[in-house]
């Protein structure tokens, strides 16, 4: 049976809220198709002499609000329809917390785990010369996603200045804090998880401190969810996973001590002493009241979904739930808080730093903080209101939000669908 495509999935969720608003046809249409989508085959030499070719995409969806912004992910399983969703997210991503982009993402078919530290900078240097066509800093910025992180933002950042012939650091954001990095960008997607958690808590009048949370994929975002949801909100982690399996202990972790553990073992948390083995599909039907899925997309499917017993589901990762998948899990009564929402906070805070690097002047971490919980809350109590003002789900209602803004831009600018 062919895979689903996971830009027809987006462009569902799109249309179940284009119905709502009574989006008209040629709106709908401007809104749904990439602006630009670029394919490069770029070849790279290997530590052994030999020369291979990967693939790699750039997808910018919509720029009506300002640049496009979005990470970019080194994965064996990139496709460019993989890319043309993320890069849709990110479009209604930046409008729903009301930052001036619009979306991009990137990605590299390759699985970095087989490549020396040497072959991914050669890797990254070309890859980022070949899309440089379409990339600037008034034009498209990119970031970390998965796999990907500050040391390559600065090759990324490196590349891109000695072609242009300065320094640029408005070009990449997640940059390393000596060259143009934001504080508080490392631990902002997941500090958005953590703020979205507590309201959604507050909303549906739960106790933090009595909240139980399982956290699927222990990697930037949800490693600094985990921490940020136990130490600042009280709640107990009591389930985490990576790609080698699940951990469950009823007495919550100590996530500092299973992060420092994580770096010395190879990046996985197989074998943390502190916990039980669990199985990722265990993980996903804990007790808990909220459950973040923070690894892939479509980790939730109909397969599984009728397993989910949590009472809130906040979704860290991008797409990590299936249409389908949503529809039973809204039946159980399961409360949904949306992707694009939900993990803003890394991009918030990459606007942060564009800011900053455009002015040379930056900011102290308190104030990234104070900054990010303003948007993150008011984002969140602006969606709250929109569902209920339609009686629809908060995915729909968050794409209600966003689709207004992106439609009154367009049609600001001279286009009348
Ligand atoms: N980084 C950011 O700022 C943002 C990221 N996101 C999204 O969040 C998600 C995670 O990204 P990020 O944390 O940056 O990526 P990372 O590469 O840092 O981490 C990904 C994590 O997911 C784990 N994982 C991979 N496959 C599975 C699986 N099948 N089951 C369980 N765990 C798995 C990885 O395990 P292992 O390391 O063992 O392979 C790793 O722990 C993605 O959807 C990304 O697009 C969204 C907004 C911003
Ligand atoms: O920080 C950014 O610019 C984008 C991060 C990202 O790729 C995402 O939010 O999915």
């Amino acid at each position: 049976m062919a895979e689903t495509s996971l830009f027809q999935n987006a462009l569902k969720q799109f249309n179940k809220a284009a119905d709502v608003m009574d989006l008209s046809q040629s709106m709908r249409q401007v809104l749904s198709f990439p602006k630009r989508e670029l394919t490069v085959n770029f070849p790279v030499r290997m530590d052994n002499g030999e020369i291979r070719v990967f693939t790699g995409h750039r997808v910018q969806h919509n720029v009506a609000r300002g640049p496009a912004k979005g990470g970019i992910r080194y994965h064996q399983n990139v496709t460019l329809d993989e890319v043309k969703a993320l890069a849709f997210w990110m479009t209604w991503k930046c409008a729903v917390v009301g930052i001036p982009y619009g979306g991009g993402k990137g990605g590299v078919c390759v699985n970095p785990q087989e490549l020396s530290i040497n072959e991914i900078e050669r890797l990254s240097r070309r890859y980022f010369s070949e899309i440089q066509i379409i990339i600037g800093e008034g034009e498209d910025i990119p970031a970390p996603d998965v796999n990907t992180n500050a040391q390559i933002m600065a090759w990324y950042m490196d590349t891109y200045s000695m072609n242009i012939g300065h320094s640029v650091l408005g070009i990449v954001t997640g940059k390393p804090l000596e060259i143009g990095g934001s504080k508080g960008r490392t631990e902002a997607t997941g500090r958005g998880v953590r703020v979205v958690a507590e309201e959604a808590l507050r909303y549906k009048d739960m106790d933090p401190k009595k909240a139980k949370v399982a956290v699927q994929g222990f990697g930037n975002v949800g490693s600094y969810a985990a921490k940020l949801i136990a130490e600042e909100m009280g709640s107990r982690v009591v389930g985490l996973s990576d790609v080698s399996g699940g951990l469950y202990n009823p007495d919550g972790f100590d996530i500092d001590d299973l992060m420092a553990y994580r770096d010395q073992n190879n990046g996985v948390i197989e074998g943390y002493p502190k916990g039980q083995k669990i199985s990722n599909e265990d993980l996903l039907s804990l007790d808990v009241d909220i459950l973040v899925p923070a690894a892939l997309e479509n980790a939730i499917t109909e397969k599984n979904a009728r397993n989910v017993r949590a009472k809130i589901v906040v979704e860290g990762a991008n797409g990590p739930m299936t249409p389908e998948a949503e529809d039973m899990i809204l039946a159980n009564n399961i409360f949904v808080v949306p992707d694009f929402l939900a993990n803003a906070g890394g991009v918030t805070v990459s606007y942060f730093e564009w800011v900053q690097g455009l002015q040379h002047y930056f900011w102290d971490v308190e104030d990234v903080r104070r900054a990010l919980h303003k948007i993150m809350k008011e984002a969140f109590g602006s969606v709250i209101s929109t569902m209920n003002k339609y009686s629809i789900d908060m995915r729909t209602a968050a794409y209600v939000d966003a689709i207004e803004k992106v439609a009154l831009a367009t049609k600001l600018r001279g286009i009348y669908p």
